[in-house]
């Protein structure tokens, strides 16, 4: 394996450490921004050698900006199917751009740039895929971070651009801002009291749309809900981000009464399901990866409840990345088999848990 995952500034994930607003809940904010160089064609009608030069550009560019000081460049096209996965599971790439529909090969060309908290995805759908990630919910720190690395890159790079329609984009849903913000959400609460669906109805009227833990085409797992806006062209960064903001406030507000309901009317029902996750977790010893994911939500939510304390935000972050598959792989140093990363996967949240977590009397 050729990845080396300590060149990446804090691994990609400065998120993780839970010091943002409502942090148990909201666990990540996201900006991208999409953005085509002039002159190329688009990454999926441009022929290898193209994609080739748009990729030494960025990576030329990148080297003199502020914004991305210090970033790790990963060809991801170099990496092996293991090491893809890898940075998906950290969200730095999409599955289009780490190629895990392809097999062994990575799409020729595709890159990414990584610092702590922000990157440039090279070769995805477009050229250039900036993108933010904040702790908890700060969907305005993360657009005014993306707006200075958006304006550096900008004055180097000639990005194609309409005076009428905005930026220019390989499918057309992005022209305009070429925007998407979102925010990686928890709701368990939700779930249990059966609003959910009411919920995310409710998102599609208000211009916005939900999506699985992995961004478009996922399933939800863990009761995490991935919600952003659907459409840019002809709103404004502000409009949209402030949209998104409003809506989310107010989703909160909603997982935070429907906790409240669980907790007085069924609360010894709910402790019992929350207590029986955590014993799992703790005891198991062989964890297939679904199962991991319900029962560390049923833990983030018994945190979130104060039955289990001494587990930080970031532990419980830190878990749900750590533990799957291709982490596991990665750090015994081969490829596990199915089989192979249950019993890793048990043995390091037994650890992690051991360690850090402790009971009320
Ligand atoms: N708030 C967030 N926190 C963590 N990861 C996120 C967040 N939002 C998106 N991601 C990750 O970014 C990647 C891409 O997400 P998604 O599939 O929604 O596409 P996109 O690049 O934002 O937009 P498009 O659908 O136009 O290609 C996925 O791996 C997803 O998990």
């Amino acid at each position: 394996m050729t990845l080396d995952l300590s060149l990446l500034p804090d691994g990609g994930l400065h998120w993780l450490i839970g010091d943002g607003q409502h942090a148990g809940i909201v666990l990540s904010s996201r900006i991208r921004l999409a953005r085509n160089i002039a002159g190329f064609a688009f990454p999926v009608r441009a022929r290898e050698g193209e994609r080739l030069r748009v990729m030494h550009q960025v990576r030329a560019v990148a080297a003199r900006l502020k914004g991305l000081e210090g970033a790790a460049f990963v060809r991801v096209d170099e990496c092996s199917p293991v090491e893809r996965q890898v940075l998906h599971e950290r969200h730095l790439v999409s599955r289009e751009l780490a190629g895990l529909d392809r097999g062994s090969v990575g799409p020729t060309g595709s890159a990414v740039l990584v610092t702590g908290d922000a990157g440039v995805m090279v070769n995805e759908e477009d050229h250039l895929r900036v993108q933010v990630f904040r702790s908890g919910f700060d969907v305005q720190g993360a657009l005014r971070q993306a707006e200075a690395l958006d304006a550096e890159l900008g004055a180097a790079l000639p990005f194609a651009a309409h005076t009428e329609f905005g930026y220019l984009t390989a499918c057309p849903t992005n022209t305009g801002t070429g925007l998407r913000a979102s925010v990686l959400i928890h709701l368990p609460g939700l779930v249990l009291t059966q609003e959910i669906g009411k919920v995310l109805q409710g998102l599609q009227h208000m211009g916005l749309t939900y999506r699985g833990l992995y961004g478009e085409g996922s399933d939800v797992l863990g009761n995490l809900f991935q919600i952003s806006n659907q459409t840019t062209l002809g709103r404004s960064e502000e409009d949209l981000t402030e949209q998104l903001e409003r809506v989310v406030r107010r989703v909160i507000e909603r997982e935070e009464e429907a906790r409240a309901i669980l907790a007085r009317d069924a609360g010894y029902i709910i402790e019992d399901k929350l207590w029986r996750a955590y014993g799992t977790l703790r005891h198991a010893r062989n964890l297939p990866a679904d199962e991991a994911m319900n029962l560390l939500s049923g833990l983030r939510l018994a945190a979130g409840l104060n039955l289990v304390t001494g587990l930080s935000v970031y532990t419980l972050n830190k878990l749900l990345i750590f533990s799957q598959s291709a982490h596991l792989s990665h750090s015994a140093g081969r490829v596990l088999t199915e089989g192979e990363a249950n019993l890793a996967r048990a043995r390091y949240v037994r650890q992690i848990l051991a360690n850090e977590a402790r009971l009320p009397e």
